[in-house]
């Protein structure tokens, strides 16, 4: 007798052993697996120890793994139910916040992966390298914040998560906006509040004496606005602004009592915000102001440029919407969202969408305009974006360009005119320009503190004499000024000279100028003529007097019936005598005017 293997116990069955089924057939244990249940894998692992061994290890890794997802989940549970957490978004400004509050307490001290930057006025929250509370060297080490970190505040434990987000590909490259999560073990609501505030409240001091400034400069479409890159600029004195007697005094007064007078805007029921609107010349200190009195007031500054590609009506109402209370929403350039009048005056030649056009002729060079519609400004500036003691500021070199629908009282309150510099101002920027601490003077004898004073008083008197009234911004004055740093008598005696050189100057860029404009016109018509002739036309178009009218002759057997995007008001009839006039057909608008005189059509 063989002799037969162990048999290993089955559900009942032993393998190995031999039975008759009902039909009384023949069957054993491994084909009854094979064949009731397909498993022949199966069956055979029973058939041996190493089988049998691999099943137990099985079955002890899914209890251990069943084990610890239990585990898992009842501490996910008990977290959930005893604990709260908070997300700050990059790019709202609490991310700000709390990045200085984590900075502060030190939680990136066990950070192994740093990005190091050369320092810049670009706000970023590096850890200290040095023992004294100045980052040493010219570089910042900002910690990547890839690992979860634990630490102790106030009594509580606080775990902190950093994720990064998905890259959004813009013009400038990805950008990843990542968000920090705070999980604060307590169920107590005030708690966070308390750390939020917290965080406030030293971000605040710690940026007193700086004036931060906000800007979007790239596109994101995400939960929370963004504000994407932070500026710190080192906050400017007031009494550094050299303008008219009075004026800045006034534009600081005004927002004081402003913002001291919250609850009497509630109680009247008036929106509670204020918009100044500061136009004049190029380099008379519009922006320098808007700094100046954020400083003063203790603001940060959100700032705009509608002439941004990206910036359309709803990008601007996320904006004006996200900026937190008590800050200042700044619209440098506000001209830019409205046609000026030149190129009210040449509507753009090339008229997209008719396919006559396509690839047709040089783009002209036009100003960057804004997506940005009227409408879409104007909703900002009334709604809730602006409203919750926001200062609304706009500056502008052409006010001419502005509807007077944003310049109604409520949108803009005051207006304040900035101009080319004075005599007063002229002596004022000396004398600031040159501090007694820091000049030499070249005659010897002036040695004395008293001495030095007179010497500059005379010496700032015969500068702002050589300086023409209203001709020069403070910015080309102090331009001039920085070719003679240190030599106060060399700026004076030097300045009739410079005036003079700089009135050469311009006449030359004048005349450049009206040498470019007049090139650009000439390749305007140009365009036009070719569109014309390429709607099957012959037509022949040319600018009468530089203006809004376009006389000319068009002729040819299939005159346009419909020339999208452009526009046609005034048709002169006097030479018609052909029943071209179908082509007219369309041209509704009256936005630019154009008179078109036809010639038969050639035989
Ligand atoms: N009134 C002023 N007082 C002091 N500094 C001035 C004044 N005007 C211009 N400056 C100096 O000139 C430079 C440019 O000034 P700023 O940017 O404020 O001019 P702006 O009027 O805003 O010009 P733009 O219209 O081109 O934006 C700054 O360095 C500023 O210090």
């Amino acid at each position: 007798m063989s002799a037969r293997p162990r048999p290993h116990f089955y559900g009942g069955l032993m393998a190995g052993d031999q039975d008759r089924n009902d039909t009384g057939e023949l069957w054993s244990a491994p084909s009854f697996l094979t064949r009731i249940m397909g498993f022949s894998f199966f069956a055979s692992l029973f058939s041996n120890t190493y089988g049998l061994g691999s099943v137990k290890l099985l079955v002890l890794g899914s209890i251990i793994e069943t084990g610890r997802r239990l585990c898992q989940w009842l501490f996910e549970r008990l977290r959930f139910q005893y604990s709260i957490t908070i997300q700050f978004g990059e790019g709202d400004p609490t991310y700000e916040w709390i990045i200085l509050f984590l900075t502060e307490h030190n939680v990136w001290r066990r950070s192994r992966d740093f990005r190091v930057t050369a320092k810049n006025s670009s706000r970023k929250w590096g850890i200290e390298t040095s023992p004294s509370s100045q980052p040493e060297g010219s570089a910042d080490y900002v910690p990547t914040y890839e690992l979860p970190q634990l630490f102790r505040w106030n009594g509580y434990w606080l775990e902190i998560k950093r994720s990064k987000g998905t890259p959004t590909y813009t013009q400038m490259g990805a950008q990843s906006l990542s968000t920090i999560f705070i999980t604060i073990y307590t169920l107590d609501m005030t708690v966070v509040s308390k750390l939020v505030e917290k965080a406030r409240l030293r971000y605040v001091e710690v940026s007193r004496p700086n004036v931060i400034i906000h800007t979007a400069d790239t596109p994101h479409f995400g939960p929370t606005f963004t504000w994407n890159n932070v500026k710190c600029k080192i906050r400017r004195p007031l009494d550094s602004i050299i303008l008219e007697e009075g004026v800045i005094d006034s534009i600081v007064g005004d927002a004081r009592e402003f913002l001291d007078m919250e609850n009497w805007y509630i109680d009247a029921g008036i929106p509670h915000r204020r918009g100044y609107l500061l136009y004049g010349p190029p380099g008379t200190g519009k922006s320098s102001t808007i700094h100046a009195l954020a400083g003063e007031l203790g603001m940060e500054i959100y700032s705009l440029s509608l002439a941004a590609g990206f910036v359309d009506d709803s990008f601007l109402q996320r904006a004006a919407a996200s900026i937190p209370k008590r800050a200042i929403f700044l619209i440098e350039d506000i001209d830019c969202a409205f046609p000026s009048r030149e190129e009210g005056e040449h509507p753009m030649p090339l008229l997209p969408g008719y396919p006559g056009m396509m690839g047709l002729g040089p783009r002209l060079p036009s100003r960057t305009r804004s997506t940005v519609t009227l409408s879409g400004l104007l909703n900002v500036i009334d709604g809730v974006g602006s409203e919750e003691g926001k200062l609304f500021f706009a500056t502008t070199n052409y006010i001419d360009h502005l509807d007077p629908a944003l310049l109604r009282p409520g949108r803009i309150d005051r207006k304040i005119q900035y101009k080319l510099a004075t005599r007063e101002q002229a002596t004022a920027l000396f004398l600031r320009f040159f501090p007694q601490s820091y000049i030499t003077f070249e005659d010897s004898k002036v040695s004395s503190v008293d001495e030095k004073q007179s010497r500059l008083g005379e010496l700032a008197k015969t500068f702002s004499q050589g300086v023409p009234e209203y001709e020069f911004s403070t910015a080309e004055l102090q331009g001039y000024l920085l070719s003679c740093k240190k030599h106060p008598e060399q700026a004076a005696i030097g300045i009739g000279a410079w005036v003079e050189q700089e009135r050469i100057e311009r006449k030359e860029r004048k005349e450049r100028e009206i040498e470019r404009k007049a090139k650009e016109q000439q390749s305007r018509d140009e365009v036009t003529q070719m569109q014309f002739a390429n709607m099957g036309g012959l037509g022949m178009m040319s600018k009468r007097g530089g203006g809004q009218k376009v006389g000319g002759a068009l002729r040819g057997p299939s005159m346009p019936k419909a020339l999208p995007g452009a526009s046609l008001v005034s048709l002169s009839t006097d030479s018609l005598s052909q029943p071209d006039m179908a082509f007219t057909d369309g041209f509704t608008s009256d936005s630019d005017s154009v008179s078109v005189s036809t010639l038969p059509t050639a035989a």
